[in-house]
């Protein structure tokens, strides 16, 4: 199970209406947190709706290394723990292939504990920034052995024998800098506190308060929220339901919305409101998204979402949004190149560092399919084409990245031609159903077929 594997075009083709109901993978912040807190508490903790992508499982081997014992039972993942301040050293590297939350939130997690541990990862993952983790671990005292030049993997981290506890800005909005300095907490005593300007997703928080540790959130009249954690309490397994993840919803969403008749239904998607940027945008630009049957499920609010095609109209989406949508703007650009008008989104500077550079990447791939664009610094402006006129018969470099893949993808089901993506095997990292999913749904989608 490698992304740097023989690469996998596929193509997608003119579509007629979609239309069924369809239930998305489990969320991926949701599912990496599960197998980490499960690994770290007491007892048993016992997950169902789990995302089983290559991303999480590869945090789950990675606890396993540490000492966890994960087994799949049925339909539900059973974690006994190591018990809390028990985590082992590994015996070997932990492969986090393609998964940026996997490692850097490990790196907290496990990098406060008086052992060493070497992180890996594949080539996307490789070149991809981990000093934004490395800075307050160092902090907290723990010694960077070795990493490649700019804190790049591979990483060997060593603990120190007595952690001392922090009080970190996060400078940058990122629930992963956040998490990883929460987790790292955890093998700390005292409290450690992260200030963050501009809120994240949550998963972290909530989930660390449902195994119960001991922490608290104050937001300040500035807006910014105060996350306090007193380090070495006792964590305990419980049972976790993980809902469809929002950011996967996405492309069946986005698909419904530009294929003309369509109308269909995504069941159990999160709502969380850190998570639903991109639903807002849509709304906005004129899309018929229609929440059905909300309701509460394991501290999160989940939701049904009909969705009927419309016509869209461009809009300027303000970067204070960006964080509660960070993951959805590849597929953003794909709806808006279909509406009327010109779509502006500010704020992408974050887009640069992710499995590849989603704003160079996203451009060129518009710009291979006849859309007109302008990418800056950090912001992208798309002027779209009612119905698809004159676009797609391009093919995309998808340079590892799942969500550029399935962007584009999903694109060729309403432009006039069709398009091609140079590789589709690293889907697997985040929504392994993806292909058959939208093929069901009546996605004219094709694998090359291999030899
Ligand atoms: O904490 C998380 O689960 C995630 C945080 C985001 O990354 P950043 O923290 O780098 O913004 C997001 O892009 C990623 O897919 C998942
Ligand atoms: C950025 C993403 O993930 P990660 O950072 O975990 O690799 C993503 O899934 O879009």
């Amino acid at each position: 199970m490698s992304h740097d594997m023989p690469p996998r075009p596929a193509t997608s083709h003119k579509s007629e209406a979609l239309s069924g109901r369809c239930r998305v993978p489990g969320d991926k912040s949701i599912s990496h947190r599960a197998f980490m807190l499960g690994g770290l508490a007491a007892g048993r903790t016992r997950i169902t709706g789990l995302l089983e992508g290559e991303d999480v499982l590869r945090t789950g081997e990675a606890m396993k290394a540490m000492g966890a014992r994960i087994e799949r039972q049925g339909p539900a993942w059973i974690i006994h723990g190591t018990g809390n301040g028990c985590l082992l050293e590994p015996e070997g590297p932990l492969d986090f292939g393609n998964a940026g939350t996997g490692v850097r939130l490990t790196m907290g997690l496990a990098g406060t504990y008086d052992m060493t541990v070497r992180f890996t990862g594949d080539t996307s993952l490789s070149r991809r920034p981990m000093g934004r983790v490395l800075d307050p671990l160092r902090q907290m005292g723990v010694q960077v052995v070795d990493a490649r030049e700019g804190d790049r993997l591979p990483v060997t981290l060593r603990g120190p024998a007595h952690a001392a506890p922090i009080s970190y800005r996060v400078p940058m909005p990122s629930a992963q800098v956040k998490s990883a300095v929460l987790l790292a907490g955890l093998n700390v005593p005292g409290v450690t506190t992260v200030v963050e300007p501009v809120m994240t997703r949550d998963h972290t928080e909530k989930m660390l308060a449902g195994f119960g540790a001991a922490l608290e959130v104050e937001t300040d009249s500035d807006g910014v929220r105060h996350i306090r954690l007193e380090g070495q309490g006792r964590l305990e397994g419980r049972d976790i339901d993980v809902p469809g993840d929002p950011s996967s919803a996405a492309f069946p969403l986005v698909a419904a919305l530009i294929v003309p008749g369509s109308d269909i239904v995504i069941e159990n998607v999160l709502m969380n409101p850190t998570r639903t940027g991109l639903i807002l945008t849509l709304q906005e630009m004129g899309a018929d998204i229609e929440p059905l049957d909300r309701r509460s499920a394991g501290g999160e609010t989940v939701a049904d979402l009909r969705v009927r095609a419309s016509p869209l109209k461009g809009v300027t989406v303000p970067a204070r949004r960006a964080p509660f949508m960070i993951d959805e703007y590849p597929v953003l650009a794909v709806a808006a190149s279909f509406a009327e008008g010109e779509t502006l989104m500010e704020g992408l500077e974050e887009l640069r560092v992710k499995e590849s550079d989603r704003l160079a990447a996203v451009a060129a791939g518009l710009k291979a399919n006849g859309v007109d664009c302008t990418e800056g610094r950090d912001f992208l402006a798309v002027r779209g084409r009612p119905e698809g006129k004159g676009l797609g018969g391009g093919t995309v470099a998808t340079h590892l990245d799942h969500r550029i893949a399935m962007s584009f993808l999903v694109m060729g089901l309403a432009a006039e031609r069709p398009v091609t993506v140079d590789d589709e095997t690293m889907i697997a990292t985040s929504f392994p159903e993806f292909m058959a999913l939208m093929q069901g749904l009546g996605a004219r989608i094709e694998t090359a077929q291999t030899a």
